[in-house]
């Protein structure tokens, strides 16, 4: 198995208690994170979804043990991280938001060389490193320098590289930013496997799709806090009807319809380019908008998404 996780009598693996990560001092200082909770249990795959700017990468950090905590608790594995962060370090996988890989090493050795950090011998961690470069399907690629490999294949070397230290956790920044949308899938398919074999891993993301396919559970950050966690299913069920009806009267000129769309659909969010009609029956309210004869440029009825309760709860689209 690739990774084994920790079982510690159902305690959470990471346990965070009115977490803060502030930045300077005085009057100056800025506060990125600001009095979060969260556990994380061994096995699950937790996401923090929120915009640019949400304090995702700031916890992470603080997590990753690379961050001190500025005010707060958190421990992982049991541990404290403000003062057994080698250990901790020990025992977790860090995937970063910009692959850290030398370019100058094939991708064999940028494995070897990081299982050294861990103490493995050189044997061991060609062993190892063979392991896992095909389980991130990139074997034929073991003896290529990193340089000319694709930005989906570098992050795949980056994964195998993290789990060099069967670590108990796994840490992914942003893991598909930049990729393009096969990349993205075949990293996905990855990282779903892992989560098969046991991993626990923490994921952080801004992208909705993302957070729905890969996390158990999830918190959506926004200014440094936490405005809403569960499944994605379940915060959808929670903050926004089963579907949306998207109709487009033409930039600028929706907001003006709605004394026209009154009563349709349980809830109306208007957008520059678009209305949302949020309703557990889209095409009931689309053949509402037909009785009426209401005419949009388009109309299209889609499954609600994280998107939309995002969007509920802060009044912003997540990538804006
Ligand atoms: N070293 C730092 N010094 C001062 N401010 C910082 C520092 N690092 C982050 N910040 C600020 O803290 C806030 C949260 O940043 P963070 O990187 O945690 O957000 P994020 O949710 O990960 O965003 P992104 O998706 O862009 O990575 C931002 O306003 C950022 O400018």
């Amino acid at each position: 198995m690739l990774c084994e996780t920790a079982t510690m009598s159902g305690a959470p693996l990471i346990s965070a208690r009115s977490l803060v990560k502030r930045f300077g001092s005085g009057p100056e200082a800025f506060t990125a994170v600001n009095g979060i909770d969260i556990e994380v249990a061994p096995g699950e795959a937790f996401g923090f979804l929120g915009p640019n700017g949400a304090g995702k990468t700031s916890t992470m950090r603080m997590i990753g043990c690379v961050s001190p905590v500025s005010d707060g608790e958190l421990r992982i594995f049991g541990l404290d991280a403000a003062t057994e962060g080698r250990k901790i370090r020990a025992r977790m996988g860090v995937v970063p938001q910009l692959d850290q890989l030398d370019n100058e090493l094939t991708v064999l050795e940028n494995l070897v060389i990081y299982g050294r950090y861990f103490d493995l011998s050189r044997k061991a961690a060609a062993a190892k490193a063979r392991d896992l470069l095909e389980f991130v399907q990139l074997t034929e690629k073991s003896d290529s320098k990193v340089e000319p490999l694709s930005g989906g294949q570098k992050r795949r070397v980056s994964i195998a590289r993290s789990l060099i230290n069967d670590p108990d956790l796994l840490l992914l920044d942003e893991p598909t930013t930049g990729l393009d949308p096969q990349a993205r899938h075949v990293l996905w398919d990855r990282l779903y496997q892992l989560k098969e074999l046991g991993a626990t891993q923490v994921i952080t993301t801004h992208f909705m799709d993302e957070a729905e396919q890969l996390c158990d559970r999830l918190v959506v950050m926004d200014g440094g806090v936490i405005v809403a966690e569960g499944s994605p299913q379940g915060l959808i069920a929670e903050h926004v009807r089963r579907e949306v009806l998207e109709v487009r009267f033409g930039y600028g000129r929706n907001e003006e319809q709605l004394p026209r769309l009154d009563g349709v659909g349980a809830r109306i969010e208007v957008l520059p380019d678009r209305l949302l009609i949020y309703d557990d029956d889209g095409d009931g309210a689309l053949n509402e908008l037909h009785r009426r004869e209401v005419v949009p440029e388009s109309a299209l009825v889609r499954r609600s998404s994280l998107e939309d309760v995002f969007l509920k709860l802060t009044g912003r689209t997540l990538v804006e």
